[in-house]
């Protein structure tokens, strides 16, 4: 698989992974996860987020490789969450890194997509 494809496939997986969560807002919170997490509210999301962290973290020092990488899914899948309750669109978070020293072209193609 090229380089350039896979930068397509996290792209339009982070897109639609926020529309999903976007689209759970106001649901039963009894059948959704999401649902759930918008109906305790910014604090509750926000303490998911911080202990999905420690637990990349955890895996990172002293875990398998496989652990790092569920966990980290975990705390995109919650920052989204708290973005989304935020009202921040994935494509500001994009900027904000195209903005960066260092960062060129890839962060700018990928705001482009989700816009
Ligand atoms: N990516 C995820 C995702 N990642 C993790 N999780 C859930 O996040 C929770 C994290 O585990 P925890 O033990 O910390 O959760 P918990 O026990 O409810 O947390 P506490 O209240 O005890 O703190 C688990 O219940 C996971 O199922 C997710 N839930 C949903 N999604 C995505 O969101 C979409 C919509 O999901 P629903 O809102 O459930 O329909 C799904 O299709 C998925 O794409």
């Amino acid at each position: 698989m090229s380089e350039e494809l896979d930068e397509d496939i996290s792209a339009a997986l982070l897109d639609e992974l926020y529309k999903v969560v976007l689209s759970r807002k106001g649901d039963d919170p009894a059948q959704s996860h999401t649902a759930n997490l918008f109906a305790k509210g910014i604090h509750k999301i926000s303490q998911k987020v911080g202990e999905e962290a420690v637990e990349v973290v955890i895996e990172a020092v002293s875990g398998p490789r496989e652990g790092v990488i569920s966990e980290s899914a975990d705390l995109l899948y919650h920052l989204m969450v708290l973005w989304a309750e935020r009202g921040i669109k994935p494509a500001e978070v994009w900027t904000a890194l195209e903005g960066r020293k260092g960062i060129s072209g890839i962060a700018e193609k990928a705001s482009r997509k989700v816009k």
